[in-house]
């Protein structure tokens, strides 16, 4: 049973980031971040190079697990659960929270694969149901008319941009709640780019999005709120329409209209 608190503006919090912290070593690089990611609403993280918005992102499926000297206090609280628990399941949180990194990283098998194993992982399905959900995943990603005839074909054997809907399907497969994006489109050309906002755009219907993006456009496009970064702390978090037509802080301000970073 999901529980999700609802606020005063009337929208569920799907993650509540409360005084978060993280560390790399003796370095802080968040400093006590205050947040919410809105249920079925796309948030976009934005601010110069190094003020921490990968950072934030990774902590938010636990990558940092990965790495020794690194760690996050606070709270980052998903459906009431503080993820940063030390008794926290990690397979079943990043199958409940998604990634999609920056470069497009297929596994060397084929397309059918690049999608059936990560729902293997998880569950036992029938050769129709795995069919079934592989045929859903890419669809839903906007690849099937053009991968259906080749399921079999290496996924390292399409186009950067197919590349990346695929891993976007394999992601969406295993059925998260929260899809977390890097710089989704940073290495693809203009075409590929729109159609993978279109594909966030269709993906709110279901899902929760975070996208980290240094496009101030994409931002302004894909997402419902926006979060200005600067230096490890939350300058501001507001409507994206409002971050971008009267801000609050001349920082903001001066970040979005390219006066700095
Ligand atoms: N593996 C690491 N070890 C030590 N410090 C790190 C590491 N990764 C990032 N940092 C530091 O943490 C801070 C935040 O980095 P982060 O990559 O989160 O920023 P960012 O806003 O995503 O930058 P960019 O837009 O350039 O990707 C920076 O000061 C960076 O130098």
């Amino acid at each position: 049973m999901t529980q999700t608190a609802t606020t005063q503006n009337g929208l569920a919090e799907k993650v509540s980031i409360r005084n978060l912290k993280f560390f790399y070593g003796q370095n802080l690089a968040l400093k006590s971040i205050n947040l919410p990611l809105y249920e079925k609403k796309v948030t976009a993280f934005i601010g110069p190079s190094g003020c921490g918005k990968s950072t934030l992102l990774r902590i938010l499926n636990r990558m940092y697990d990965l790495y020794p000297k690194q760690h996050a206090e606070g709270e980052v609280l998903f459906d009431g659960g503080n993820i940063l628990n030390p008794g926290q399941d990690l397979n079943l949180l990043r199958a409940r929270i998604g990634m999609v990194f920056q470069k497009p990283t297929p596994f060397p098998m084929s397309i059918y694969d690049n999608i059936a194993f990560g729902v293997r992982l998880y569950e036992n399905l029938g050769k129709a149901e795995m069919d079934a959900r592989v045929e859903s995943a890419l669809t839903r990603a906007a690849l099937w008319n053009e991968v259906k005839n080749k399921l079999t074909a290496s996924g390292l054997s399409l186009s950067g941009g197919q590349q990346q809907r695929l891993c976007i399907a394999r992601t969406i497969a295993v059925r998260p709640e929260v899809v977390l994006m890097d710089e989704p489109c940073s290495a693809l050309d203009p075409i590929s780019t729109a159609k993978i906002e279109e594909l966030i755009d269709e993906l709110t219907a279901d899902y929760t999005i975070a996208i980290v993006t240094h496009n101030m456009q994409q931002a302004a496009r894909v997402s419902d709120y926006t979060a200005f970064m600067y230096l490890g702390e939350l300058i501001e978090f507001d409507e994206t329409q409002k971050i971008f037509t009267a801000p609050s802080d001349k920082r903001t301000q001066d970040y979005i209209t390219g006066r700095f970073g």
